[in-house]
This record gives C-alpha cells, sequence and structure tokens, in this order.
C-alpha cells in the first residue's frame, strides 16, 4: 500500500494563519493549526499532529473569527502561540464545499459530532491511489548527440505527446528496451506519467433509448425538464409495478449525462441489483460505477477518486454513496424510496432518502423519489405541495397488473405441521401444468422462529439478548437473528433434561422448501435468502437460473421482492402475510402492505397475467384489503387519518433515546435520571422510560424514551438541553435516533 504523498507548505509571504481541521473522530467541534498564508483552502485534506499521533482531517475553515455565540461552550479558543503547525497536504482531491455543508447538517440534524460523520467521507482513503506508472515522451536533449540509426528514428517517430510505456514502444516498433534507455540517456526522450485508462467508461446517453408510451414519454419530460433547469426540487415518480419507472428515470439520467454532470443513484440492496446494471448497461452501452460497503479495498479508493474527479459520470450506490465527493453532481435519484433499509442503524443514524433530499437541496440539484408504494412521508409532502408528482399509472405493454386474493386460512387450513394451504398447493401444481413459474414468499430466515421443549415448556433463548434462537436445519445450528450467537441444536432439553422434546415451532423459508419438496418431488426449486444468496455473483447465477428457465418454483425471504423481472413467473404466494403486522411498530402497516404489494407486483410482469395468493388469518385487516382492491391510495388515507390525531409521523416529529448499560440497574438508573429531567414543553410529550422490546441486546440492557413533537419543533435542541450535564460511567450509553423507523 503507498501511502498518498505529503505536499510541503508553500509559505506565501511571512503570515500564518489559523486552520480550523475536522478529524475523523468524536470531537464537538474541529481543532485549530497553524499554516502559511494561503498554503491551503477549505475542503483539503491535511495531515496534523494530534497527540503522538497524526491524523489525516479536513480544513473546515481558514482564520476564522468564530463567533461567540456559535462556539459550543467546549470550544476554547486557543491563541496562535500555542498552535501547532499542519504536517502537510495529502495530494488527493479536496471535498467539495457542499459535502462539507451537507456532513455539517447532517451532524447538526442527528446529534452526531461532526467527525464522525467526515469519517464516513474519507473512509476510502485508508487505501490511497495506486502509485503512478512513467513512460516516455520526447525529451529536449540534442538530437545530434547520438548517431541517429533506423531503430532510434523509429522510436522518436512513435513516441508523441501522451506518455507510452517501453512495454508499448519495443511493441509498436519492434527495437530492443535498451534503444529505450539509450535515448532516454541522451535526453531524447524524458520519463512522464502514463495516462491511465478512465475507470469508468462515460455512459452514452443516446445509446439504446426506449421507444416510450405517452404516458412515459410526460413522466420522462417533466423528469428532464427538472435536471435541465439545474435547481433544487424533488418530484416523486409514483407508478404501479412494471409500469416503467426505471425506463423513465434513466431519461432523466440521460438528460443529467447530455450536461455534463455526475448523477447519484440510491437502490436500497445495492449488492443485489445485477439486473438493475445489466439494464443500465443495456441503455447506456457502460456499466456504471458502483458504491456500497462489500467494494473491495482497492476497487473501492479508485472509485473515490474516479469520482472526485469527476470519471464516474454514474454511481449507483446504498446510502453511503452520499458522501462521496462529487465535484459536479447533477441529480440524485431514490429507488425504492419507502424502503426501510435506506435507514442506517448502526453509528451515525441517518434516513438515507431524507438525506439525499438535504444534499440535493444543499448542492441546488434536482432529486427524484420513485416507488409504487411511496412512504406516508413523502406523500404528505406531494400533497402539501412541497414535492411535484409525476405518475405512470399503468403496466408496460400487454401486461396487467396481478389478481390478487386472499386465503382465509381458517377455512381452507394447511394440513397439521404444515403451512401450505391445498389452496397454494394446487394454484402452484397447476402453474406448473401451464409450464409456468411460481414463487413462495416468507419473510423469515432459517427452518423455525422457535425451537420449544414439549415436556417443560422451555424455550431456546439467545444467552445475549432478548430473543428466541432460529434454527437453521440444513447448517444444524441455533442462532440468533441480533447478535450471530450460534450453537448446536442440543439432543435433550437444556432445562428438563427430556430427551428429544424439542420441536421446531412455525415456519421459516427452509421449512417451507422441504414442505414444497414434498408436494412437489419433480420441482426445480430454488432457495433465496440474504444468508444463501449474499455475493453479487451467487445473486446473479440465481437470476440467470430462473430467466433461464432452470428453475420452476421459487422461495425467498424479502430479496425475492426487489425489482425482479421474470417475464414466466406467474404465481406469487405469500406464506404469511399476516407476519409483518405483529409488534405493535409505527409502520408495521405500512410496511406490510408496500413488501407485500412488491412481492405482488413479480407476477404476470409479460404477456402472461399473474396471480398473487395471500395466505392469512385477518382477511378483514385494512392491510388485506388494500392489497386484494390494489387500492393503495385509500389505505394511505386511512392510515394518515390514523396517525394525525396523536401527531405521529408524518404529523409530528419523534426521536429515541436509547439508555444501553452493562446491567439492568444502571440501565434503570440512567433511564430513570433522564425521565426524572425529561423536558416539559407545549406540544412536546415523553414516553418512557420502558425496557426496549429486545430489552437485552448482545448482553446489553436496554431502556428506551421516546420524544414526540409537533411538527413545528425542532427537537435538536430540546434534547441537547435534556442530556446535557448527564454523567454517564464508562459501560453507559445513550444513543440517540432521530426519527427513528425501528422500534426496536
Ligand atoms: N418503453 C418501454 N419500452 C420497452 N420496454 C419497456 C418500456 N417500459 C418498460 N419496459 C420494460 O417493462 C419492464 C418493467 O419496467 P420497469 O422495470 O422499468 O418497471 P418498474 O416500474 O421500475 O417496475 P418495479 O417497480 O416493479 O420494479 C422492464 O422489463 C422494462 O424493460
Ligand atoms: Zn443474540
Amino acid at each position: 500500500m503507498t501511502e498518498p504523498s505529503l505536499l510541503k507548505l508553500a509559505a506565501d509571504g511571512e503570515r500564518t494563519v489559523r486552520v480550523s481541521v475536522l478529524l475523523p473522530l468524536p470531537f464537538a467541534t474541529p481543532l485549530d493549526y497553524l499554516a502559511p498564508e494561503n498554503s491551503v483552502s477549505p475542503g483539503d485534506l491535511v495531515s496534523v499532529p494530534l497527540g503522538r499521533r497524526e491524523e489525516t482531517g479536513c480544513v473546515w475553515d481558514i482564520d476564522s473569527d468564530v463567533p461567540a455565540d456559535f462556539a459550543p461552550a467546549e470550544a476554547r479558543i486557543v491563541p496562535l502561540a500555542r498552535l501547532k503547525p499542519l504536517l502537510g497536504r495529502l495530494d488527493m482531491p479536496s471535498l467539495p464545499r457542499d459535502l462539507r455543508r451537507f456532513i455539517d447538517w447532517l451532524a447538526a440534524y442527528t446529534l452526531t459530532p461532526p467527525g464522525l460523520v467526515l469519517a464516513m467521507a474519507i473512509r476510502a482513503r485508508h487505501t490511497q491511489p495506486t502509485r503512478v506508472q512513467l513512460g516516455w515522451v520526447r525529451g529536449g536533449g540534442d538530437p545530434t548527440a547520438l548517431r541517429m540509426t533506423e531503430a532510434r528514428q523509429r522510436v522518436l517517430d512513435a513516441v508523441g505527446e501522451d506518455a507510452l510505456s517501453t512495454a508499448t514502444i519495443t511493441e509498436r516498433t519492434g527495437v530492443s528496451a535498451g534503444v529505450v534507455r539509450g535515448l532516454a540517456a541522451a535526453g531524447l526522450l524524458r520519463e512522464a506519467p502514463l495516462l491511465a485508462p478512465p475507470l469508468f467508461a462515460l455512459p452514452d446517453p443516446i445509446f439504446h433509448p426506449p421507444r416510450l408510451s405517452d404516458d412515459q414519454q410526460e413522466a420522462a419530460q417533466a423528469l428532464t425538464d427538472s435536471v435541465r433547469a439545474r435547481a433544487f426540487n424533488v418530484t416523486l415518480l409514483e407508478g404501479v409495478t412494471g409500469s416503467g419507472k426505471t425506463e423513465v428515470y434513466f431519461e432523466a439520467v440521460a438528460a443529467c449525462l447530455a450536461e455534463g454532470r455526475q448523477c447519484l443513484v440510491l437502490l436500497p440492496e445495492i449488492a443485489l441489483s445485477t439486473q438493475w446494471t445489466d439494464r443500465f448497461a443495456r441503455r447506456f452501452g457502460v456499466q456504471p460505477a458502483l458504491w456500497h460497503s462489500e467494494l473491495g479495498g482497492k476497487k473501492r479508493r479508485e472509485t473515490w477518486h474516479a469520482i472526485a474527479q469527476g470519471q464516474a459520470a454514474v454511481v449507483v450506490g446504498a446510502r453511503s454513496a452520499l458522501f462521496l465527493p462529487f465535484p459536479d453532481l447533477g441529480l440524485i435519484i431514490v429507488d425504492e424510496e419507502h424502503e426501510s433499509a435506506f435507514k442506517q442503524e448502526e453509528g451515525v443514524t441517518y434516513h438515507g432518502r431524507d438525506m439525499a433530499i438535504v444534499r440535493a437541496r444543499l448542492t441546488n440539484v434536482p432529486a427524484i423519489l420513485v416507488s409504487a408504494t411511496p412512504s406516508l412521508e413523502t406523500l404528505t409532502n406531494v400533497e402539501n405541495g412541497r414535492y411535484r408528482h409525476v405518475v405512470l399509472h399503468a403496466r408496460h405493454g400487454n401486461a396487467t397488473l396481478p389478481d390478487v386474493r386472499l386465503i382465509d386460512m381458517r377455512r381452507a387450513p394447511p394440513e397439521r405441521g404444515q403451512f401450505l394451504s391445498p389452496v397454494l398447493v394446487d394454484a402452484i401444481r397447476a402453474s406448473f401444468e401451464r409450464e409456468e413459474q411460481a414463487m413462495l414468499f416468507l419473510n423469515r430466515r432459517g427452518y423455525a422462529p422457535l425451537t420449544l421443549c414439549r415436556s417443560c415448556g422451555h424455550r431456546m433463548e439467545c444467552p445475549n439478548c432478548s430473543s428466541w434462537l432460529v434454527e437453521h436445519r440444513a447448517r444444524q445450528i441455533l442462532t440468533c437473528h441480533h447478535c450471530g450467537h450460534v450453537e448446536g441444536l442440543p439432543e435433550t432439553c437444556p432445562s428438563c433434561a427430556a430427551e428429544s422434546s424439542l420441536v421446531a415451532v412455525g415456519p421459516g423459508i427452509e421449512r417451507v422448501h422441504e414442505e414444497a419438496r414434498l408436494h412437489f418431488p419433480e420441482a426445480r426449486i430454488l432457495v433465496m435468502a440474504s444468508d444463501t444468496l449474499g455475493s453479487p455473483s451467487a445473486t446473479a447465477e440465481a437470476v440467470r437460473r430462473i430467466s433461464a428457465r432452470e428453475i420452476d418454483l421459487v422461495i425467498g425471504t424479502q430479496i425475492v421482492a426487489k425489482g425482479w423481472h421474470f417475464p414466466d413467473l406467474t404465481l406469487v404466494g405469500v406464506v404469511d402475510a399476516d407476519l409483518g403486522l405483529g409488534g405493535g411498530d409505527l409502520r408495521a402497516a405500512e410496511r406490510t402492505v408496500q413488501l407485500l404489494h412488491q412481492v405482488a407486483g413479480r407476477a404476470g410482469r409479460a404477456e402472461k397475467p399473474g396471480t398473487v395468493l395471500l395466505q392469512s388469518y385477518l382477511g378483514d385487516h385494512p392491510v388485506m384489503k388494500a392489497l386484494v382492491s390494489n387500492d393503495y391510495l385509500a389505505f394511505m388515507e386511512q392510515e394518515s387519518a390514523q396517525r394525525k390525531p396523536g401527531f405521529w409521523p408524518p404529523y409530528g416529529r419523534l426521536a429515541a433515546l436509547i439508555v444501553s448499560a452493562d446491567s439492568a440497574e444502571a440501565a434503570d438508573r440512567v433511564a430513570g435520571l433522564l425521565g426524572a429531567r425529561a423536558p416539559d414543553l407545549p406540544g412536546v410529550q415523553v414516553l418512557g422510560p420502558a425496557p426496549a422490546p429486545l430489552a437485552i441486546l448482545r448482553g446489553r440492557h436496554r431502556r428506551r424514551l421516546l420524544l414526540r413533537t409537533r411538527r413545528n419543533v425542532a427537537v435538536q435542541p430540546i434534547i441537547r438541553q435534556w442530556l446535557e450535564g448527564v454523567k454517564l460511567s464508562t459501560h453507559e450509553r445513550i444513543d440517540i435516533d432521530i426519527d427513528p423507523i425501528s422500534f426496536l
């Protein structure tokens, strides 16, 4: 690994200035250093002394007179004479101004030290650009200094302004490397950096445009207009599954390319998006740049640099792509905007969709949110005129929306110990007979969610978390889906020592697979879950096999809901449509409709019509009614009517405080303390403290408090004041989650 070269700071006159440098560490503010005047600019990455270490940071401000009311109390202004000098500037692209403002904004909004947000932006620097390769150009030496043989002349004719490597020269001219060395020694050739071939070829906006329907054309026009206007605004692109939303927003990407600017597309599960990138390549002639957590070190740093130098024109990424240093960003698209996967729950907690809009605003470029089932937040913003609305009403071509039907599990129950109703089994058989493909969806990995002792009732629980262990029969283990704890399946009950008394309760997809094999011994079945299909190549292979009709039945967790397009897939069976509704989460119903609608949307996307069967015990539930009648908006109106009176989001604001400690007593002490000094303000309510649903997670005891306010109340100052002076021991923590979407 090569370190980036450290550039000396050129002194421009005598004066030195105070330079504030933000370090990727949990400090409340940037630290001040000294540098010669005009030697660095804001955004430059620099090396600084910190104690006995050297750290890389980013110049945040120069010679600022920090106003007293802006500086937090702990930011003491150190006199110039006591400041240490910068060690040098890294030979790397600087962070653009809009990105720095975004980092500050996000830090303030999420109540995170800004350095920790910066760390997300410059993580890629840990692995630096590969060393520059050198080649040869014409040198300024005296041509008569050397006898001009024919071989030497051939070399001089071959080299031009762009450097060529020795290997290329000898290959092109047929001379030996010695001739090249001789010319160099005589000064007739000079070393110069080789131009690296660009890592990402430029996508061609007119490579292969589709012929759009009138509806699509109108939608595309609205989007491309806003791209050309080069100003911030947000548009919701809503359209039923299979209506061509992707084709339509590709037109906006094309417009952005035509403007010569960069474009960022956020997808919720980028590592699984091979179908998306292939489509992109068919439309634009080349692959886009990818950005996600699984990118390897070399690829990661090369991509970071290509983006910083404006060479990567289209970046498709996970939420972390919001922190990339685009020098000329022209458009941000968030596909599947309703997805909760955009929320980062660990470390800095932020919502990728919401922050995409913030970034678009600070960069002053348009944002496009895309969904078949938009979130209530987004619909509300459309309603109050903050977002524009562009709608695609029908599926593309001759495809029709699938027929969604309910299987009432009380009336058509499965056989004892089974999970598929005879109605569903018959429907699958019928689709095999028509030589069509079917899919079974169950959002639960493993074999069974609970293992129970038949004689004493003991439940197999995680030793580190308050949760059940999930059996994975293929691997013969019990595992915790929260902390990853793994143990073998015991032969006897650990509590009463009864033999062979442990039974699996409830289904996971492994168990549904087992049952499907029983019903359809001949069928070619493929199981798709994040633990069996983690890597992009495994996913690509699965997609290939389904598309090539090597598979009759797909059984999967939520990864099968993603934007897949399989023309021969006509039947989708939802094994447990009620699954997401338990737990009392604010958005449980909304999320269930969105997920099941998305799954249902995989059926009948081409010529053959599709059918969706929902197995449910709650046929009268608004969620089931919405799915059967395919009336999403009516459902969202009910949702809205339920949330409005209590000022639940999006009609009010929420922030969660999660207390965790190494003992229940300590957790109770801190939670009690917070409860006792909870803010007492108009329009503000504090719920809790209460044990978190996951009262123990990874061995830590957890309590939750929920702050709920009217929409017009800013929660950050309230929380800052609330926590001021709260002293914690090293084993106690308070995590803040602004706009929480998980209530575990
Ligand atoms: N104008 C068009 N010309 C040719 N093919 C099209 C056109 N519009 C859409 N399609 C095709 O129809 C299928 C569905 O389109 P697309 O995937 O863009 O829809 P979507 O709304 O994004 O779907 P979903 O929300 O279900 O992921 C794709 O195979 C797409 O290539
Ligand atoms: Zn656990």
